[in-house]
């Protein structure tokens, strides 16, 4: 990792930018670092999202291979940067750097003029998610012991994840199986902090964002608890067969059963 950092940090001294999110915002430095993508060869395209892609690369040096995230830059993509880079933890997808440059997506395309692309270094993680993992669990029959066994850890696991997420005062707010991944042991790894946000952001945490199926019912302002009530979800789902979708839909009945018996 330390050879990694040296390699990166030369480059980025020769434009006097560290890669920390309030620098390499800097416009100035990002065509100084389009060079940086040389260092690598493209292997495959390992997902999608609403930010950009996902891709499996290898360093061209060094033969270790990484993932890198792809999307246009905007002002706010920064905060998964700043969010990943005070966070380290065994259950938390590593990162390592990020540049921006002109081109993006595909290594060959050129953006407009005006688009700046946002890369992110993380560490490779299994290609398989938890939501393939939930997927493929139930196939099989719902009562397998095997299943409840690797459910509690890989449980206990999201949960250190999510304290350590919450002690460093981030709400990951789009908590979800198919954000969960696995490192080389087969430990959880959770990923994709696109919407993080500072616990103490009060403007931010009026916003309502994040996957509709794993939110919390709190329209207005909320905090920390909103992961919880995702973890609810999850949890149901790595022990048992059901969709999240019918068990919020029970959830807002008796909801509404009960603000109608309160007004009766
Ligand atoms: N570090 C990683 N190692 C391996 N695969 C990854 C890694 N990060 C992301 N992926 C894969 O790429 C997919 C898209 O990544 P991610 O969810 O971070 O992108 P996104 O654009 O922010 O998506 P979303 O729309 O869910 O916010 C993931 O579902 C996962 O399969």
């Amino acid at each position: 990792y330390e050879v990694i950092v040296l390699s990166f940090s030369r480059n980025n001294s020769e434009s006097s930018s560290q890669n920390t999110p309030s620098n390499s915002s800097n416009p100035s430095n990002s065509q100084v670092c389009s060079n940086i993508i040389q260092k690598f060869e493209p292997l495959k395209r390992l997902g999608k999202g609403g930010f950009g892609s996902v891709y499996k690369v290898r360093h061209k040096q060094l033969k270790i291979e990484y993932a890198v995230k792809v999307g246009c830059y905007k002002e706010k993509s920064l905060r998964e940067v700043r969010a990943l880079s005070d966070l380290f933890h065994r259950n938390i997808v590593r990162y390592y750097t990020f540049w921006m440059q002109d081109t993006g997506y595909e290594w060959d395309l050129r953006g407009n003029s005006e688009s700046k692309f946002l890369y992110i270094q993380m560490e490779l993680c299994s290609e398989n998610t938890l939501r393939d993992w939930i997927d493929e669990k139930n196939k099989e029959s719902v009562q397998d012991s095997k299943r409840r066994e690797e459910s509690l850890r890989i449980a206990q696991e999201i949960v250190c994840g999510v304290e350590y997420i919450h002690s460093k005062n981030h709400i990951h707010r789009d908590l979800k199986p198919a954000n969960i991944m696995f490192g080389v042991e087969g430990e959880v790894k959770i990923g994709d902090f696109g919407l993080v946000t500072s616990d103490d952001d009060d403007e931010e945490r009026t916003v309502c964002k994040g996957t509709p199926s794993y939110m919390a019912p709190e329209q207005r302002k909320y905090d920390r608890k909103v992961d919880m009530f995702a973890l609810g979800l999850i949890f149901f789902e790595l022990l048992w067969k059901l969709s999240t979708g019918s068990e919020r839909a029970k959830v807002r009945f008796t909801a509404v059963i009960l603000t109608i018996g309160c007004r009766i």
